[in-house]
C-alpha cells in the first residue's frame, strides 16, 4: 500500500507520520508538498499534525482552502482511506469533509500528555484490528482540541455509529467526549490523538499500530485479494 503524507507549511509531524507508515509498518510511503504533483497514485492519505500556516484565523482554515484539498476530496469520493491526525483532523473539519469543529481546549492551555480512549467503533477500516470498548493510550498535543457540534450533528453522529473513539478522561471539554470521527461512507477518520507517536513501545504505547495495520489489511481485502 502506498500512502501520502501531506506536508503543509507548518506542519511539525510529518517526519513521525511518515516514520509509523513507512519504517514501522514497512509500507510504501511519500511525504508530498502539499504544492506538488497530484495524489492519484497514492492509495491511501494521510494528514499530520502540526500548525499550518500557523494556525492563523483557526487552526487548519488556511490549509483547508488550498489546491490539495480538491484531490483530498476527490481521493475520498473514491474511498481511498483518509487519515486526518491533530490539525490533520482541523483541517478535515474546517474543509468540510467532517463535520463540526474544534473550540480552544477548556483551560485554554496547549496539553501534552498520553490519554486513554475508547474504541467505540471496531468496525470501521481504521479500527478492526482493535477489540470494541477497548482501552488503548495516544499521546494528545493540541491547544484547539475541544471538539464541538450542534445537538443535530451529534444524533446524527451517534445514529450512524461515526464516534470512532472517546477519550476516557476527557481533558479539552470535547462534545460527548469525542476523540475521533468518520465520515458516513466511513473512509475519512479524523482524531486529536497521535496514534503515529504510538507505534513503539519505547514511545510509552504502541497501541496506535492496530490503527496502521487495520487501514493495510482493510485495503489488501478489498484491492489486492480479491483482484
Ligand atoms: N499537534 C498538532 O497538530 C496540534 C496543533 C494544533 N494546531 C493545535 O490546536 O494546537
Amino acid at each position: 500500500m502506498k500512502f501520502a503524507v501531506v506536508v503543509f507549511p507548518g506542519s511539525n509531524c510529518d517526519r513521525d507520520m511518515y516514520h509509523a507508515a513507512k519504517e514501522v509498518l514497512k509500507e510504501e510511503a511519500e511525504l508530498v508538498w502539499y504544492e506538488n504533483s497530484s495524489l492519484e497514485n497514492y492509495d491511501g492519505i494521510l494528514l499530520p499534525g502540526g500548525f499550518s500556516y500557523g494556525d492563523y484565523l483557526r487552526s487548519g482554515a488556511v490549509a483547508s482552502t488550498s489546491d490539495v484539498m480538491r484531490q483530498i476530496r476527490t481521493a475520498a469520493g473514491k474511498g481511498k482511506p483518509v487519515l486526518g491526525v491533530c490539525n490533520g483532523f482541523q483541517i478535515l473539519l474546517e474543509a468540510g469533509l467532517l463535520p463540526g469543529a474544534m473550540l480552544r481546549n477548556k483551560n485554554l492551555a496547549f496539553m501534552c500528555h498520553q490519554e486513554p480512549l475508547i474504541v467505540q467503533n471496531n468496525q470501521t477500516l481504521f479500527t478492526t484490528n482493535y477489540e470494541h470498548t477497548e482501552v488503548i493510550h495516544f499521546p494528545i498535543a493540541h491547544g484547539e482540541g475541544s471538539y464541538f457540534c450542534d445537538e443535530a450533528t451529534l444524533a446524527g453522529l451517534q445514529a450512524n455509529n461515526q464516534i470512532v473513539f472517546t477519550y476516557q478522561n476527557n481533558p479539552n471539554g470535547s462534545i460527548a467526549d469525542i476523540a475521533g470521527i468518520v465520515n458516513k461512507e466511513g473512509n475519512v477518520l479524523g482524531m486529536m490523538p497521535h496514534p503515529e507517536r504510538a507505534v513503539e513501545k519505547m514511545l510509552g504505547s504502541d497501541d496506535g499500530l492496530k490503527l496502521f495495520q487495520s487501514i493495510v489489511e482493510n485495503w489488501r481485502d478489498v484491492y489486492v485479494i480479491n483482484t
